[in-house]
């Protein structure tokens, strides 16, 4: 867009005048009892549905009172930890919990056969669309090719305006079918056009699981090995499903909700997704952690780490929006089991790539940054390393280009998006529609002239 023209002071000027007439007092929000973000000031969610889909745990009961725990998280009333276990070195895990996510139970030999059949026969692009789609303007921003692809297959889609509940579960699953195709090609445009890298397409193979495929598609030799292919499986099972009130789910029942079409409500979930605040954050971990390393002397020094922290909270550091990266969440407390289970991956990865250091260095901020949050900010139910925090390293060992790190989480998040499509579908009849107090004053209308 920099070419239409550069207006620098103009909407810098407009810009005051915006924030002056947007400025709402904060002690506003306390009168009129509006939970900010949709929190309660302990940080609980507003109840906004059921579903039958997964549960978070972070706190427990002792002696009759609410205290914090170590996170859990579980799959249509599975721990996602025995779910791992059940399938780990064994086979892919993949397609056994996509299933069971998206029709509540698990699936025998026979049904999980047919369904990766299923999934198999979706994984294909209309037509010369990689050509005429997804090469068209690359971008660095591969969530943003992503959703251009979403949004433009949607057109090749004769079934679009079809209301049958079949239709949208049959859609949702092409969908996830064909996740891992866009991203990656959508990669190799990138790394082809933008980075004058070669450019190779790589079909998927039958047979093959959705990390496999990742990985064969993105690799120039096709290469991978198995311990390659299970750590990125075991961390798309992890990222599949996180509730209705995570932000891009929400915003998948709330588009659901007025009625429109499965290709519109996975871009708008995409658009949600990509923010760094949510699923956008393991690209920023990533980021911050190199800024740490160019600014701290001394990487073993916990003053000087801590240091860096606190100047990150203090905006004065990295991207000086006053967050460290990976950590925090809005339901867990003491922990995030998807972040102990990639630490235990990391630990053995880090291990075998000769990255011991840059692991130890992890830790130290995972030990750390929970004590600076809570000098510099009111913290009710403690902070914690979220799943974001190791992922990014994880993926880094896996030779993954940082560009694809949100994606791999959105063809993971796909899953549980259709999950709760369907079940909004299935239930609900209702347009979600809160409602926002009005602190408006009438005024009478000026004249140009007279203004
Ligand atoms: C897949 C996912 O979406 S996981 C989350 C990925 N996001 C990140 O890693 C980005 C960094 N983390 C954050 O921005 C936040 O922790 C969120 C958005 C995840 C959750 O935010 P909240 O629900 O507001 O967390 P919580 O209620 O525990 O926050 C309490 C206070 O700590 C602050 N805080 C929480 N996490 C952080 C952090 N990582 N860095 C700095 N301050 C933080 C909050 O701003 C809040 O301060 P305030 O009340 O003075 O404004
Ligand atoms: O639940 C949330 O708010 C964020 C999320 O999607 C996750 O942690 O996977």
């Amino acid at each position: 867009m920099n070419q239409y023209g550069d207006f620098g002071k103009e909407t810098e000027e407009l810009m005051t005048i915006c924030e002056r007439n947007d400025r709402i007092p904060p002690e506003l929000f306390k009168e009129f009892g509006v939970k900010r973000g949709l929190r309660d000031v302990d940080g609980t969610g507003v109840l906004a549905g059921i579903s039958n889909i997964s549960r978070i745990d972070a706190f427990k009961t002792e002696d009759g009172k609410k205290v914090p725990c170590d996170g859990q998280l579980w799959y249509r009333g599975y721990n996602v930890i025995d779910l791992i276990h059940g399938f780990e070195g064994k086979r892919f895990g993949f397609e056994e919990v996509a299933y069971l996510l998206l029709f509540g139970e698990l699936p025998d030999a026979a049904k999980l056969g047919a369904f990766k059949s299923m999934l198999e026969e979706c994984r294909q692009l209309p037509t010369n669309f990689t050509r005429d789609v997804i090469m068209k303007a690359p971008s660095k921003d591969i969530m943003n090719s992503l959703t251009r692809s979403v949004l433009t297959l949607a057109s090749y889609d004769e079934t679009i305006a079809d209301q049958e509940l079949h239709t949208q579960l049959e859609q949702c699953i092409k969908l996830i079918s064909v996740f891992p195709m866009l991203a990656v090609y959508g990669y190799h445009a990138y790394n082809h056009y933008i980075c004058d890298d070669s450019l190779y397409i790589h079909r998927p193979q039958e047979g093959l699981s959705a990390a496999e495929n990742l990985l064969l598609m993105l690799r120039p030799d096709k290469a991978y090995t198995e311990l390659e292919a299970r750590v990125l499986d075991i961390a798309l099972v992890l990222h599949m499903e996180h509730g209705g009130g995570n932000n891009s789910t929400f915003t998948t029942r709330v588009v659901t909700s007025s009625g429109s079409d499965t290709y519109s409500v996975m871009a708008a979930a995409l658009s949600s997704l990509k923010g760094p605040k949510h699923g956008g954050a393991n690209i920023k971990v990533v980021e911050m952690m190199d800024d740490m390393r160019n600014h701290v002397k001394d990487w073993g020094d916990r003053d000087e780490v801590k240091n860096y922290l606190e100047q990150l909270v203090d905006k004065q550091a990295f991207d000086r929006k006053g967050l460290i990266y990976g950590m925090g969440h809005a339901v867990y407390s003491l922990s995030d089991p998807r972040a102990r289970v990639f630490k235990s991956f990391v630990e053995r990865l880090a291990v075998a790539k000769g990255r011991e250091k840059d692991f130890a260095l992890y830790s130290m901020v995972e030990n750390l940054a929970p004590e600076v949050i809570a000098e510099k900010r009111h913290i009710y139910k403690g902070v914690s390393a979220n799943v974001d925090f190791y992922s990014g390293f994880v993926y880094s060992m896996l030779d993954i280009p940082l560009e694809l790190y949100t994606p791999i989480f959105a063809i993971a998040r796909i899953v549980g998006w259709s999950a709760h499509r369907m079940e909004e579908l299935v239930n609900m009849d209702k347009i979600i529609r809160p409602a926002y107090r009005s602190i408006m004053p009438e005024k009478a209308y000026v004249p140009l002239e007279e203004r």
